[in-house]
């Protein structure tokens, strides 16, 4: 089955008012296979906006190539835009309207049944809110009804563009299972996120953009092996002999870093080696787990934004260059 979205090598610079410009895609590729939940990752300013309303026909690009659901566009977004639901910026409501109200006209806009909203409203859990004002909503009850109006048509691809934001934890999780069902239910779902232990819950397969170019891309477990150190945790039961062991291992080949209660070992392929080097010598493990990289240290060190003590980074200071593809 064809991808449901194709970007490659999209370039898009923005001409300032005053002859200034700023190159905010620079080659940028990304794929999302049908019946994913994709998550879109990149550090501020790294060009997931720019992308987005690119796809959507709202900005034009410079140059690249751009397929939704096997059609290129812009060219032929009259023909697909109506299978793609997105919120892309924040979405602007009458406050004086109600979400029934909001989704109702809607409805009659785009030639969606009425029975439509309650389903919508039903799913995002503003079902007992309907009748409120949206100008009464918080944050988080706007965002739901973004959600909402975007899932009005049934989409083939949903196009989410920060959708956890302003949502509560208990929101946060109902947000995560509500996208989950859609991808079981066959739909496509592209967010993008800064809050990253909830991507790597919730996503199938991750793309990192860093200076308007792709880092990596791929599954969640492929992007995180292929990022993971190798090392594996020792613990002992007398954390007194640690040195010792450290020593041992060392000398068994493996590149040993030294904690206060703990070794890291890399270099040495199977774990049974460590305890077999150490009982040998009367040393007996307590722990031996691999160490698994996590996304947020995979999206840190390929977009070069990990926190450095006594410095105060700033918004272009992400890398340039692509560090890894995992998968093309
Ligand atoms: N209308 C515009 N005119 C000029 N530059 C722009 C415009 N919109 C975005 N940019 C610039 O393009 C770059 C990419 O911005 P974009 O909004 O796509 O980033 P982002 O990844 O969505 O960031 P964030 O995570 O902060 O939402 C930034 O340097 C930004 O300043």
């Amino acid at each position: 089955m064809a991808p449901v979205l194709e970007i490659h090598g999209l370039h898009k610079t923005y001409r300032g008012l005053f002859g200034g410009s700023r190159t905010a895609l620079d080659g940028f590729d990304m794929v999302v296979e049908a019946g994913e939940v994709h998550g879109f990752l990149g550090p501020n300013g790294s060009g997931k906006t720019t992308t987005l309303r690119t796809l959507l026909g709202l900005i034009k690009a410079n140059g690249g190539e751009m397929r939704v659901l096997g059609r290129p566009v812009p060219d032929h977004l009259p023909a697909v835009i109506g299978e793609v639901g997105a919120i892309v910026e924040s979405p602007q409501f009458f406050g004086h309207f109600s979400a029934r109200d909001t989704l109702s006209l809607l409805a009659d806009a785009g030639n969606v049944p009425q029975t439509r909203v309650d389903e919508v409203l039903e799913l995002v859990g503003l079902r007992d809110r309907a009748k409120d004002k949206v100008k009464a909503y918080s944050l988080g009850m706007k965002q739901r009804l973004a959600v909402a109006s975007a899932l009005l048509k049934q989409p083939r691809l949903l196009i989410l563009d920060e959708p956890a934001n302003g949502l509560d934890p208990g929101g946060i999780r109902e947000m995560r299972d509500l996208m989950r069902g859609l991808a079981a239910g066959g739909m496509t779902v592209v967010l993008s996120s800064h809050i990253l232990n909830e991507v790597e819950q919730i996503c199938d397969s991750v793309t990192i953009i860093s200076r308007g170019r792709r880092v990596t891309a791929g599954s969640v477990a492929q992007v995180l092996a292929a990022h993971s150190t190798g090392q594996v945790l020792v613990r002992l039961e007398s954390p007194a002999d640690l040195a010792t062991a450290g020593a041992a291992l060392t000398e068994a080949g493996g590149r040993v870093t030294a904690h206060p209660d703990h070794l890291l070992v890399a270099g040495i392929a199977k774990p049974a080696e460590i305890t077999r080097t150490l009982a040998a010598r009367d040393l007996f493990v307590s722990e031996l787990s691999p160490v698994v990289a996590d996304l947020e240290s995979v999206f840190l060190q390929l977009t070069g934004t990990a926190p450095v003590t006594g410095q105060h980074r700033q918004v272009d200071q992400s890398v340039v260059a692509p560090v890894s593809e995992v998968t093309a």
